[in-house]
């Protein structure tokens, strides 16, 4: 069984755990995140093993800066081949359209089809309480759609965001959005260090294009048999 809409977050700090992990869940799993650890352990490489094992790569450095650098810095990345980016909301709409326009402009130079462009919206592991201090008299959900009309409206593609506010997101900014859910955890699995999850389930009932999950599936005694319980779950809820 596979299913593009699933997303296993390969976070990993080797080369060799992040090809026995790819080697594990074989033909069930298309479509893989390479986050800040694997990738400032090995750079580039892992994006070409797995365009060379025939998946596909969503990027995930999350960059956060002035517009200038974070142009220059997906202008670079786009050269290597992941099907997604993303960047910060939070860095701010002209942020967000200087990135917007340096992955179009690198993609057509390189001759590449475009790397979608994401926008994380507030993290998964930010917690109510947490929210509050940080922001006080602002609520998360409302917070998102801003930040995902915003992404909208500077050109992105879509957006990263917690399942809890997927449906709100879809509401305020249409159907041809793409909406990334991580904070995914099936039915009495552990949290970790996640606040606003759901179930694989949950999330596409409310408009998710692709589920992340990580820790569920490669902390797993049996990644594949896990990975292979998420997809029937996904299934069901077609
Ligand atoms: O951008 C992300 O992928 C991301 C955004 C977010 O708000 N929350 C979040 O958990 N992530 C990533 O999604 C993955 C979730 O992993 P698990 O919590 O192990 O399932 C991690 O690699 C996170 O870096």
């Amino acid at each position: 069984m596979n299913d593009k809409r699933l997303i296993v977050a390969l976070d990993v700090a080797t080369m060799a755990k992040a090809r026995a992990l790819v080697d594990e869940l074989g033909d069930s799993v298309t479509y893989y995140k390479v986050g800040m650890e694997l990738f400032y352990s090995v750079g580039g490489e892992i994006v070409r093993f797995l365009r060379n094992a025939g998946k596909e790569v969503f990027l995930d450095l999350k960059l956060h800066d002035i517009p200038n650098t974070v142009a220059q810095g997906t202008a670079r990345l786009t050269r290597l081949g992941a099907s997604i980016l993303n960047v910060h909301a939070a860095g701010g709409r002209t942020m967000m359209r200087a990135a917007a326009i340096a992955v179009t402009d690198a993609a057509t130079t390189l001759g590449i089809a475009k790397p979608k462009l994401i926008a994380i919206t507030i993290l998964t592991s930010m917690d109510r309480e947490e929210w509050t201090h940080m922001h006080p008299g602002s609520d998360i959900a409302g917070q998102v759609q801003l930040l995902a009309r915003m992404a909208q409206e500077a050109g992105l593609d879509g957006v990263v965001a917690s399942p809890q506010e997927a449906g709100k997101i879809r509401a305020v900014c249409g159907q041809d959005f793409l909406i990334v859910t991580p904070g995914i955890r099936p039915q009495g699995a552990a949290l970790n260090d996640q606040s606003r999850t759901a179930t694989p389930e949950f999330a596409l009932s409310q408009g998710a294009d692709y589920i992340v999950v990580g820790r569920p599936i490669t902390k797993a005694d049996n990644p594949r048999e896990a990975a292979e319980q998420i997809l029937q779950e996904m299934r069901r809820s077609q």
